[in-house]
């Protein structure tokens, strides 16, 4: 990880039913994540929001994949412009958003590395595809499209694919899991630390072992950090979510053994919903956690 940031905006709600998280990224500044980031020495580039096209609901064209063209031309216009940051040799930090601008984000990063890394912080695999998806909504299947796995409109996205390999995935924090996504994590073995391992085994040695793992063979990982991966009591601002989950201490300090291991390559914070939000925690949470991810330490 250099010093020098680009934060990019992509207010896209079109991969799920609940609108309000395309005011995710200016949630999460109002939260005060430039100047945050400013006091810890970055440089740091806001981009602004990337346009994203928002159509009514009601119109869907296909209901195995809702919204496909409108998530499509946003993701395309997100791969270009995160591509163009990792080639200026900037950090690219995105902002959701709901989590299949994941889609475009790698996308944009994935043809610069040839073995990338990929931590999915998230209660679910968003491992569907439009065969096994239960909703047609597309934030369940970005992992999926990403490895390869769907409709080719999505898994060609930045016109090639797949941009990352199963084995350089680590899930943590799995607590819903749909049929066709637990079918795909046997079958490609894909590593998962569900919830129960994070309880058996600790935070501590949970990130230890996952960056471990990473470590020796990636050349590069990307944190994909879907805010329902923590426990809704800590994140009540989000679509889509899950008792039992990851604290906001455990977030804390796999965010902070992340900082350690300087492993991480480029970013995204998504799924944040400030009309279901109380006031803004969901935003400051996420803010705190990118502080953490970027170095900040109280000593
Ligand atoms: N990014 C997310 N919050 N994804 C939730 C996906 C929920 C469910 N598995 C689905 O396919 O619809
Ligand atoms: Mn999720
Ligand atoms: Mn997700």
């Amino acid at each position: 990880m250099g010093n020098k940031l680009s934060i990019l905006g992509v207010p896209m709600d079109l991969g799920q039913m609940r609108r309000g998280v395309d005011m995710g990224p200016s949630a999460m500044r109002y939260a005060g994540i430039v100047n945050r980031l400013k006091k810890l020495n970055y440089d740091v580039e806001d981009l602004g929001d990337i346009r994203a096209e928002i159509t009514d609901m009601t119109q869907n064209e296909n209901s195995s994949l809702r919204n496909l063209k409108a998530i499509t031309d946003t993701s395309t216009v997100l791969a270009d412009l995160v591509g163009s940051v990792v080639e200026k040799g900037r950090f690219p930090l995105v902002l959701g958003g709901d989590h299949s601008i994941a889609i475009g984000t790698l996308a944009g990063i994935g043809r610069y590395f040839q073995n990338l890394g990929v931590i999915w912080y998230d209660a679910h695999g968003d491992l569907n595809t439009d065969e096994t998806s239960p909703s047609g909504n597309i934030h369940g299947m970005p992992l999926a499209a990403s490895l390869g796995f769907g409709h080719p409109v999505l898994t060609e996205i930045g016109g090639y694919s797949p941009k990352i390999k199963p084995e350089n995935v680590v899930i943590i924090g799995a607590r819903d899991l749909d049929e066709g996504e637990r079918k795909l994590i046997r079958e490609k073995n894909i590593n998962v630390f569900t919830m129960h391992e994070i309880d058996r085994l600790g935070m501590a040695k949970v990130m230890e072992q996952t960056i471990d793992y990473l470590k020796d063979r990636t050349d590069g990982v990307h944190l994909s950090l879907d805010l329902d991966g923590l426990d809704p009591h800590d994140a009540p601002g989000v679509g889509t979510p899950v008792l039992g989950g990851i604290s906001y201490r455990e977030s804390h300090l796999a965010m902070e053994m992340l900082a350690e291991s300087r492993l991480i390559t480029s970013a995204e914070f998504v799924e944040v919903n400030p009309i279901l939000d109380e006031r803004n925690k969901t935003a400051e949470v996420a803010v705190a956690l990118m502080a953490s991810l970027f170095g900040d330490k109280l000593l």
